[in-house]
């Protein structure tokens, strides 16, 4: 039944597209206004039409229409998505005037728009979604102060070295069997691993981890997937798709259990016990500047859990997954990364360790290459304004939703000779350390931005780059990474919750030393 009504749904959005999406398309709207009156240019607006036809489109169809649109019409594009206008910029200065020169003005959030949104984010009580003012203030600094503070991080790298041997046991085992190795679930399960020692403390088990790492991977998916239909007409679809809504509902109860009972355990275990300190444990004292100091809910905390796992899993477990995939695509590069970790390895045989790291500048090249060429997100989050404001000559009004290409931005030819191409020696320029020399901040001049710029950078950013050049380092250094014979490595991409490869890659692994 729920089935036949999702059809009756898809049916008539279908219809109602392919009547007037080219028509869409091929209209432009004329005003008389002066430019910085005005919206940016964008296909025409029919009301419950534009918001049917872009909310059936996931952001990986998106892009690609969106960079037609960008072609024809210049680097800010508006399209009409809900009630507000959604701006879209693909050029590398407009975007550094806005969220770098401008940052404040441009560094809001819009409110979520969609019913999946808006329980997800648990009412704004998240870093990503609150709004641009004191709450997110505290909330951002108890982050980057408390548990991203580089001591914090390196306080906690047994738990690195932990999951890298699970990693590399679990690999040495695979390579026994001669067959191919699917490496993408070992990779997130890994980072997943990560991310809850940090946020639950380091006594959990394999069998506590993966049940929280089950009911976050399916609300996550699902939320962008098979429940994205409930935000399409809230009131029908309640309605029509009640099993469905009963679903996603049973699943956020779910979540809010399992996540719910590792909090209780942690503020009731007794101080000062000897664990290390995790980052729920920071949020127990905080009190909202904007409520009258009162401390964090159980759902709020649950939420920035939730986001914090998020984050900084997929994302990185996508980044990890390009670089090693262009590993076994270019053996050339592998091999020179090697020779450079057998240079700083002397005679010790297993573990590349963090201090070693900093010695290693090819492979800081090789993974900046794999964040240009590969970013795990090829969009911002949405970014809003407070006030109407020009920019690029053309009006951003209040509280509609703009967005940057991240991609596009690091494919750009006018900066990166051949971008499609994976040249890790595009990094080459070193300070007088010999540390590759690259501003992936974009604080002075903007060339890619995989974790964003200005006031609403990613705060994960350093961690992020620990992980992935630990484990690349320590992959590449224990074992040799071929493809399959045949298999040329395809690098065809798919938009989940980060754009991941579309065929996972699948390698021969054989050990370095035996
Ligand atoms: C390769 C890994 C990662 C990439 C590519 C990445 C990328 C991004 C991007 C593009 C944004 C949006 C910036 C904007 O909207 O302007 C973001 C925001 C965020 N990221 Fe990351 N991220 C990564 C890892 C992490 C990690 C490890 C954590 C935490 C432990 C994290 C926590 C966050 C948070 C809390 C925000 C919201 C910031 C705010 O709204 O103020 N990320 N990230």
């Amino acid at each position: 039944m729920e089935t036949y009504f999702i059809n009756i749904i898809i049916f008539t959005i279908t219809i109602t597209i392919s009547l007037l999406f080219r028509a869409l398309f091929n209209l432009r709207s004329f005003t008389s206004k002066t430019p910085s009156q005005t919206l940016p240019p964008g296909p025409p607006n029919f009301p419950i039409i534009s918001t049917i036809v872009w909310l059936s489109q996931n952001l990986s169809e998106l892009e690609p229409i969106l960079r037609n649109l960008h072609k024809k019409l210049g680097p800010m594009v508006t399209l009409n998505i809900l009630s507000r206008p959604a701006i879209y910029v693909s050029d590398r200065s407009l975007t550094h005037q806005a969220l770098v020169q401008s940052g404040a003005l441009f560094a809001d959030r819009p409110a979520a728009q969609t019913v999946i949104g808006k329980i997800i984010s648990r009412d704004r009580h998240s870093i990503s979604s609150a709004s641009y003012g004191p709450t997110w203030r505290l909330l951002r600094r108890n982050l980057t102060s408390e548990i991203l503070h580089p001591s914090r991080v390196k306080s906690y790298s047994h738990a690195r070295k932990w999951v890298l041997q699970i990693l590399l046991d679990s690999f040495m085992l695979s390579s026994k069997t001669g067959e191919p190795v699917r490496v993408v679930d070992n990779f997130q399960h890994a980072m997943f691993c990560l991310l809850v020692l940090l946020c639950f403390g380091d006594k959990l088990n394999q069998e506590q981890i993966k049940e929280i790492e089950t009911v976050q991977r399916r609300l996550l998916v699902d939320s962008g997937g098979r429940f994205n239909i409930l935000n399409l007409w809230p009131k029908v679809t309640s309605v029509l798709l009640w099993k469905r809504r009963k679903e996603f509902f049973k699943l956020v109860e779910d979540q809010e259990k399992v996540l719910a009972r590792l909090i209780r355990a942690r503020k009731n275990r007794a101080a000062g016990n000897g664990h290390a300190l995790a980052y729920v444990d920071t949020l127990f004292d905080l009190q909202l500047p904007e409520e009258q100091k009162r401390k964090l809910t159980e759902k709020e905390i649950i939420s920035l859990s939730s986001e914090f796992l998020n984050a900084g899993t997929d994302t990185t477990s996508t980044a990890l997954q390009w670089i090693m995939a262009n590993m076994v695509k270019y053996p050339h590069v592998q091999e020179k990364l090697y020779m450079e970790i057998k240079g700083v390895m002397e005679n010790r045989e297993t573990e590349v360790k963090e201090d070693d790291l900093q010695k290693l500048p090819y492979l800081k090249s090789v993974i900046l290459e794999g964040l240009r060429r590969h970013p795990p997100g090829h969009f911002l989050l949405p970014h809003t304004v407070r006030e109407d404001t020009v920019l690029g000559g053309f009006l951003v009004p209040k509280n509609a939703a703009i967005n940057f290409m991240v991609a596009e931005m690091g494919w750009d030819p006018a900066v990166w000779e051949d971008p499609m191409a994976f040249k890790p020696e595009r990094f080459v320029s070193k300070n007088k350390n010999g540390e590759v020399e690259f501003d992936i901040t974009g604080s002075k001049e903007m060339k890619m931005m995989p974790f964003g710029v200005g006031r609403r950078i990613c705060p994960g950013l350093g961690l992020a780059m620990l992980h992935l050049e630990y484990f690349v380092a320590n992959l590449v250094w224990n074992f040799e990474w071929k493809a399959m014979d045949g298999d040329d490595v395809s690098l065809e991409e798919k938009q989940e919750f980060t754009v991941v490869m579309k065929t996972p890659l699948q390698a021969c692994i054989y050990p370095r030393k035996t």
